[in-house]
Order: C-alpha cells, then sequence, then structure tokens
C-alpha cells in the first residue's frame, strides 16, 4: 500500500545539513576510493537502488522502508559493490539515529550529485523503517543489456517518461562499472566524480564499437577507454531517446534541471508526503565556507 511519509517534528533543516555536511565531509576526505574516484558515485547508486525496487503495479518497494540494510535486499547481485555504500554510511547512522534508513539512503544520494558539483536536489524527510519481512524480493533493479524498448517499459513501472528516463540515465555521467560486480568493465582512467553532460557528449561523438568483454558480455568500447553498456547505448538506437540525448548533449542546464525533477520523483516513488511539507534544499560545503 501506499507509504505515508511522518516527518520527525524534533528536526529542523539544520539537523539535516548536519548529516548532510558530515556525509559531504566523509566523501571528501575519504578521496582514495575507486582509484581516486571517491564514494560520491556509489552513494548515488545505493540511493537509486533502494528506490528502484518500487512497482506501481502494485504498489510495493521504494526507498520508504529503508530495507537496503538487510542481507536479502544487498545481497541482491543487482546491488553487488554496494555493501561499501552501506558501510560507508554506517558511522553517520551511529552518530544520527534518529534518522531512518530510507532518509539516510536518499540524503546520501542528494549529498553526493550536489557535492559533485551536481543541480540542487529538493529533498523531503519522512521515510519510515519497515521490518524485513517488507523487503522486496531480488530482481526488481534493471538488466544492463536491455534495448531500448525493454529501457521504457522497465521505467515505465514507476511512471516514468522519455524525458524522465533520458535524464535519469545521463548519472551515468558518475563512476565506473565493474567487472566483478557487474560483468561490465571501464571507463578506464575517464571515470569521473564531476556531475555533467559528458555522458551525452561521449554517447553521441564517440566512435564506438561492441565487443565482448573479459567476462564474455557484450558492451561499447571507445578508442579514449570510454564504454557504454547496452542499455546506455540503447538511447541512440530509438529516435525519441535520441533526440533527448542531443538536448542535453547541446545544454547542460536543461540536463541539470530534468536530472533534478526525475531524481526527486525517483527517490519519492511510492510515498505520500503531506500537503504542507515543504522540501529542503541543503547548501554545499562551499556555500558554507
Ligand atoms: C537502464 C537503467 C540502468 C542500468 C541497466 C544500470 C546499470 C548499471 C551498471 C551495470 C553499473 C555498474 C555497476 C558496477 O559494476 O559497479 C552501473 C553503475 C552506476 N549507475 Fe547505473 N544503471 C541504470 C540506471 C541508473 C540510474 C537511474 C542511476 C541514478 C540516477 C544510475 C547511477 C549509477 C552510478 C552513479 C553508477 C556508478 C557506480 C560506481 O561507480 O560504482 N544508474 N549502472
Ligand atoms: C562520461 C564517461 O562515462 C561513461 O561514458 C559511462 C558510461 N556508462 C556507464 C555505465 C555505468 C556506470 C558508469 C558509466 C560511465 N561512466
Amino acid at each position: 500500500g501506499l507509504n505515508v511519509a511522518i516527518p520527525n517534528k524534533s528536526k529542523s533543516i539544520k539537523d539535516y545539513q548536519n548529516v548532510y555536511n558530515d556525509i559531504a565531509e566523509k566523501i571528501r576526505e575519504e578521496d582514495e576510493f575507486d582509484n581516486y574516484i571517491g564514494y560520491g558515485p556509489i552513494l548515488v547508486r545505493i540511493a537509486w537502488h533502494s528506490s528502484g525496487t518500487f512497482d506501481k503495479n502494485n504498489m510495493t518497494g521504494g526507498s520508504f522502508g529503508g530495507t537496503m540494510r538487510f542481507k536479502k535486499e544487498i545481497n541482491d547481485p543487482s546491488n553487488a559493490g554496494l555493501k561499501q555504500a552501506d558501510e560507508f554510511l554506517a558511522p553517520i547512522y551511529k552518530k544520527h539515529s534518529w534518522i531512518s534508513h530510507g532518509d539516510l539512503y536518499t540524503l546520501a544520494g542528494v549529498t553526493a550529485v550536489q557535492e559533485a558539483q551536481g543541480p540542487k536536489i529538493p529533498w523531503r524527510p519522512g521515510r519510515v523503517d519497515q521490518p524485513e519481512n517488507t523487503t522486496p524480493e531480488n530482481g526488481r533493479l534493471p538488466d544492463a543489456t536491455g534495448d531500448s524498448s525493454y529501457v521504457r517499459n522497465y521505467f515505465g513501472r514507476f511512471g516514468f517518461n522519455d524525458t524522465e528516463i533520458v535524464a535519469l540515465i545521463g548519472a551515468h555521467c558518475l563512476g565506473k562499472t565493474h567487472l566483478e560486480n557487474s560483468g561490465f568493465e571501464g571507463p578506464w582512467g575517464a571515470a569521473s566524480n564531476v556531475f555533467s553532460n559528458e555522458f551525452f557528449v561521449n554517447l553521441l561523438n564517440e566512435n564506438w564499437k561492441l565487443q565482448k568483454n573479459a567476462a564474455g558480455n557484450e558492451q561499447y568500447d571507445s578508442p579514449k577507454g570510454y564504454m557504454m553498456l547496452p542499455a546506455d547505448f540503447a538511447l541512440r538506437q530509438d529516435n525519441k531517446f535520441l533526440k533527448l540525448v542531443k538536448a542535453y548533449a547541446n545544454d547542460q542546464d536543461l540536463f541539470f534541471n530534468d536530472f533534478a525533477k526525475a531524481y526527486v520523483k525517483l527517490l519519492e516513488s511510492g510515498i505520500h508526503f503531506p500537503a504542507d511539507q515543504k522540501p529542503f534544499i541543503f547548501k554545499t560545503l562551499d556555500e558554507q565556507e
């Protein structure tokens, strides 16, 4: 059923900005992770994966219950590599254990985007931890080998349109794939921890070649060492998706605006917030100097 957010009346934006700052400072402090990419990208991914179990057809899953904290969900093969994000957040939770896990995972994703020089992501607290037996079954996250109709159909489960789908996948400007996690590898050297429209620029302009990687999976590789998943490349293979890819490659502000809206919708999927609950917009560390 629908999850109703219960904001903690005793907490204000100041309290959540403190949690944001602790996460942001820890990202800066532990900068050597994953060959100096840092923790930002996997914090964006754990926020997306804890929300990506949502299914509007039966109103199950989504970020509300914080069930990513349970073995059944974090051990989903689709979540390979995310234990490191959960471990990164454990001391933050220890210090601020008044926060729910659902709020912590999504706030971490908001912090990571903003600290990577991405757009401001308005965020609302009020997710309430649910018991282990409410953990959704494995297999609700997308398959990297899907084509454009697979991708459109998958995100249709959330009620997302083409604009929201293409904008969201633009988060692949961050981080990289790891053969030991997903069976895909790269981009080598080029992996970034700065949020930008680079994913769309590369998708359009690189000379892509479909080839088998060391795990025997097909992926698109470019002479510069970039890579695209088949599901990334699918955005070039559909006329409506391609139009959006071009728009974002040519206008980073448009991408930032559309991404912020779609990311909020993803992180809040399946949750009803009180009509009068205004979202918080956090300052970056640089803005608080
Ligand atoms: C068709 C939809 C999608 C597919 C098939 C997909 C698949 C993948 C795969 C296979 C990886 C590599 C994981 C690893 O090997 O470590 C990855 C990484 C990543 N994904 Fe996606 N993804 C999708 C959508 C999204 C969305 C909607 C977001 C966020 C809004 C996102 C954010 C990320 C980030 C930030 C990384 C890098 C993580 C790291 O550097 O460890 N992805 N994705
Ligand atoms: C801007 C250069 O990055 C890329 O072209 C790129 C492409 N697909 C990805 C898929 C999953 C994770 C990271 C990815 C990524 N960093």
